[in-house]
């Protein structure tokens, strides 16, 4: 068995998406409250279609912790291909088709932290100069050791990888940069970069969103056997319940034991 996260499970996306807005503007108030800002990592995949669901629904009304004020919210990347920005496999690029370009006025624009493309040939330099971007709005790295995000939004893929960190890849075992590159992905395309595995484990909240039957396999895995707990996935499951959260739908978890919690 896995450790011991929240795991929920929907119906369907539409279901899902209801209760991940929920968790997202709670963590939202926690940032707001404790530096006046909301510091998020976004993956990319599939979860940038489902979090604009989460967040662009109409019903913005209420009180303030139920508004989406994306005026003071800064988004960096939880990974990123060596691509430019235009480029059909930038996670950048999908955030911006699937959320940024639809935030309606009201809600104000976020502020975005996507990679230098100046440095797409070389992605030491990418991760270093994203790194430092990071430390921009962290403070500088020999004066925290981790950049604190607020909330990682994270995805889960069918080999338990998390942001580029693949199973059994070198990389899981970085423990001092921040940002790290790597020029061997085994998913298209090969180069990247990645947030480390002690920043994503750093962070306040955590959550992965994983739907689809294709999940479920990979998540029986991660949460039933001991197996799953060196996957990357598993390994940031590592920091338990009080700031590791699943959303799943039913076809993502169907076979899975693992205990579900009821509501947020
Ligand atoms: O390559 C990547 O894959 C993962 C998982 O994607 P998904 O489509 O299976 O959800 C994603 O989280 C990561 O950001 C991306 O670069």
């Amino acid at each position: 068995m896995g450790k011991q996260v929240n795991l929920y499970s929907f119906a369907d996306i539409d279901v899902l998406a209801k209760s991940l807005r929920t968790y997202v503007l709670q963590c939202q108030s926690a940032g707001f409250e404790r530096h006046g800002a909301f510091k998020v990592a976004v993956s990319g995949g599939s979860l940038p279609k489902t979090l604009a669901k989460a967040l662009l629904e109409p019903n913005d009304t209420g009180g303030a912790d139920r508004v989406v004020d994306f005026s003071k919210w800064e988004v960096f990347f939880a990974d990123e291909r060596a691509v430019p920005l235009d480029h059909e496999d930038s996670n950048y690029r999908l955030l911006k088709d699937e959320l940024l370009d639809k935030i309606p006025g009201h809600l104000g624009q976020p502020t975005v932290h996507p990679i230098d493309v100046k440095y797409l040939d070389d992605v030491q330099e990418m991760a270093d100069q994203y790194q430092e971007e990071l430390m921009r709005s962290f403070a500088a790295k020999d004066s925290v050791k981790l950049p604190l995000f607020d909330l990682l939004l994270l995805g889960c893929g069918p080999d338990g990888h998390t942001c580029s960190l693949f199973p059994n890849h070198e990389l899981l075992r970085e423990s001092d940069a921040w940002v790290v590159p790597i020029e061997d992905s085994p998913k298209p395309p090969a180069k990247r970069i990645t947030l480390s595995l002690p920043v994503v484990t750093h962070g306040v909240k955590i959550a992965f969103i994983a739907t689809g039957a294709g999940k479920k396999d990979i998540l029986k895995l991660i949460l039933d056997t001991d197996e799953g707990r060196s996957l990357p996935c598993g390994l940031v499951n590592e920091k338990g319940a009080e700031r590791v959260s699943w959303f799943t739908d039913s076809s993502a978890v169907k076979g899975v034991g693992f205990p579900r919690r009821g509501s947020l």
